[in-house]
């Protein structure tokens, strides 16, 4: 699915009005209601519910919520910051359609600032996609004020202060919100580790903006969904064998770090791979044997690091490569052995990207268009370098791979996809639970079973993505987030891969 900048939003407004010949006072009762049933099923009437309304066509979804909150028995609180002359039409008409009982304060001092107290619900409808500069003056005082109260603050559409596509300047103040309850799509904001204090747990209510505008607008940026995900899903021919499958290759594993093969073996054979070999130091030669039997093994000459390859490499399909091997120059020799000779797709993670970074030459020798990366943020600094802020580190990503024409799927909370053209995804499943040892090494498994059995690397890295956060929250529910370990992702994927076939 689409993410939309503010621009394109106002612009897929302005084309549902005139493609359901409706006016705006309509749209904004949309989703006014749409709010107001979310915000229904999440707080009791009994609690009293303070709205906080701006100037804009946000402070007007905030008298709309105000009213039907009223006619549902909420005991409800209108306040309005400055001069309601200047207001946007449409909030002005929705201030005369408040009903007699509720009355709205006016804030037009820091003296006006109504005490706050936790058994408060707030909502935040100052500003949304409209906001132009940042916040300061009697605004900023307000936003400081709900950021201080213990009160539970939902905002309409967006926390106001942040900026929905762009970096928020320092000096403006930013509604920190528990709950952000967002129109139609979620705003590229809500996707960046930055902005987590701010916009808090965020959903999205449809109000029906236009599919064919949506269709037709142009954007890099995605995020994912089970339906967009589920249609990749190959499905297994009846008349099949293991050889229509693909031949993995993994190169993992260390002294001590047997248990990175192990899991990445496990998780590449639960990903639907026709055949799997290991390439592993000799000293795991048991542990593999063992531990994953539907596995063939291969060992290196050295004992404790990988310092070779297997004979006949262009026989696999696919080389996953990295968990556990360590950054010993034996094994740096090893890699730039890989990508000298071989032309083979790469799935390249933990050590074998610390060793790529470090190395002009190994980066210049990438094969074009066959490499997908799987750093987490650390490992993301040292391939690609430090970005000043989230947004500047997506750039710094399009760039990277531009330069190299490779996928890097950057790990975090909505892990971020980016392709050669400068695509980004974000990935939508997954929890707080995964952040343990070893759930890269089930990445890496994943995604290098998906490229062998013929994915495109944009399809494995997003599909990828997906199913491995998937069988993290299917895991929550069996063994929740603290005790989660990365071989419950790995025991749940069965259950992942068959949620995508039948949604
Ligand atoms: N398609 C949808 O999703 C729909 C969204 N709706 C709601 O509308 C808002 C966007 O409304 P808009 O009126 O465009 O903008 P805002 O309400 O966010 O704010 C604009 C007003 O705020 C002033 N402004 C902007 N920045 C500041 C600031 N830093 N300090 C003070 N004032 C600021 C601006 O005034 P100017 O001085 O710049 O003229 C405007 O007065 C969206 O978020 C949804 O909530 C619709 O209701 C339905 C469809
Ligand atoms: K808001």
């Amino acid at each position: 699915m689409k993410i939309l900048s503010a621009t394109q939003t106002r612009e897929a407004d302005a084309a549902t009005l005139q493609y359901e010949e409706i006016d705006s006072l309509e749209l904004m009762e949309r989703a006014a209601k749409a709010f107001a049933g979310w915000f229904e099923n999440k707080f009791m009437p009994q609690e009293p519910v303070y709205i906080f309304c701006g100037p804009g066509n946000n402070g007007g979804d905030g008298l709309v919520v105000a009213r039907l909150l009223h006619q549902k028995r909420y005991h409800v609180k209108v306040f309005i910051v400055g001069d309601s002359e200047t207001a946007s039409p449409d909030h002005k008409v929705n201030l005369q359609r408040l009903p007699e009982t509720i009355v709205p304060q006016i804030i037009n001092a820091a003296t006006d600032l109504p005490p706050l107290h936790k058994s408060h619900s707030i909502i935040d409808a100052l500003f949304g996609t409209g906001l132009n500069r940042p916040v300061t003056g009697l605004f900023a005082e307000l936003i400081d004020h709900l950021n201080n109260s213990s009160a539970c603050i939902t905002a309409i559409d967006m926390p106001s202060g942040l900026y929905t596509d762009a970096q928020t300047p320092d000096d403006g103040a930013i509604v920190k919100a528990n709950y952000t309850v967002s129109f139609e799509l979620p705003k590229l904001a809500f996707f960046l580790p930055q902005h987590e204090q701010f916009v808090g747990e965020w959903h999205v209510v449809p109000i029906g903006l236009s599919p064919a505008f949506i269709a037709d607008v142009t954007t890099e940026h995605y995020f994912t969904t089970i339906n967009d995900i589920s249609k990749l899903i190959k499905p297994r021919k009846k008349f099949s064998h293991k050889g229509l499958y693909g031949h993995a290759l993994l190169l993992c594993g260390g002294y001590g770090k047997m248990g990175a093969a192990v899991l990445a073996a496990r998780a590449c054979l639960r990903s639907g791979v026709g055949l799997l070999t290991m390439h592993v130091p000799s000293s795991g030669y048991p542990i593999l044997q063992t531990a994953v039997p539907e596995a063939m093994t291969l060992t290196d000459n050295n004992r404790k690091h990988i310092s070779g390859l297997p004979e006949d490499v262009e026989k696999f399909s696919v080389v996953g490569l990295g968990p556990g091997i360590g950054t010993e120059k034996i094994t740096k020799t090893a890699i730039g052995q890989l990508l000298a000779t071989s032309e083979l797709p790469l799935v390249i993670d933990a050590d074998a990207i610390n060793i790529i970074a470090s190395s002009e030459k190994l980066k210049a020798q990438l094969p074009k268009n066959k490499v997908i990366f799987t750093p987490h943020p650390k490992e993301f600094e040292r391939l690609v370098g430090k970005s000043k802020n989230d947004y500047d580190r997506l750039q710094d990503m399009k760039e990277f791979c531009r330069v190299y024409s490779c996928y890097i799927c950057l790990k975090g909370s909505h892990t971020a996809i980016c392709t050669p053209e400068g695509k980004l995804y974000f990935n939508t499943t997954g929890n707080a639970g995964m952040a343990t040892g070893g759930t890269g090494d089930v990445l890496t498994g994943v995604m290098t079973a998906l490229v062998a059995q013929g994915y495109s690397l944009e399809e494995a890295a997003i599909v990828g993505v997906y199913v491995h956060g998937l069988a993290g929250d299917l895991a929550l529910q069996k063994v929740g987030d603290i005790a989660m370990i990365a071989s419950d992702l790995t025991d749940h994927l069965p259950q992942a891969f068959m949620a995508l076939v039948t949604a």
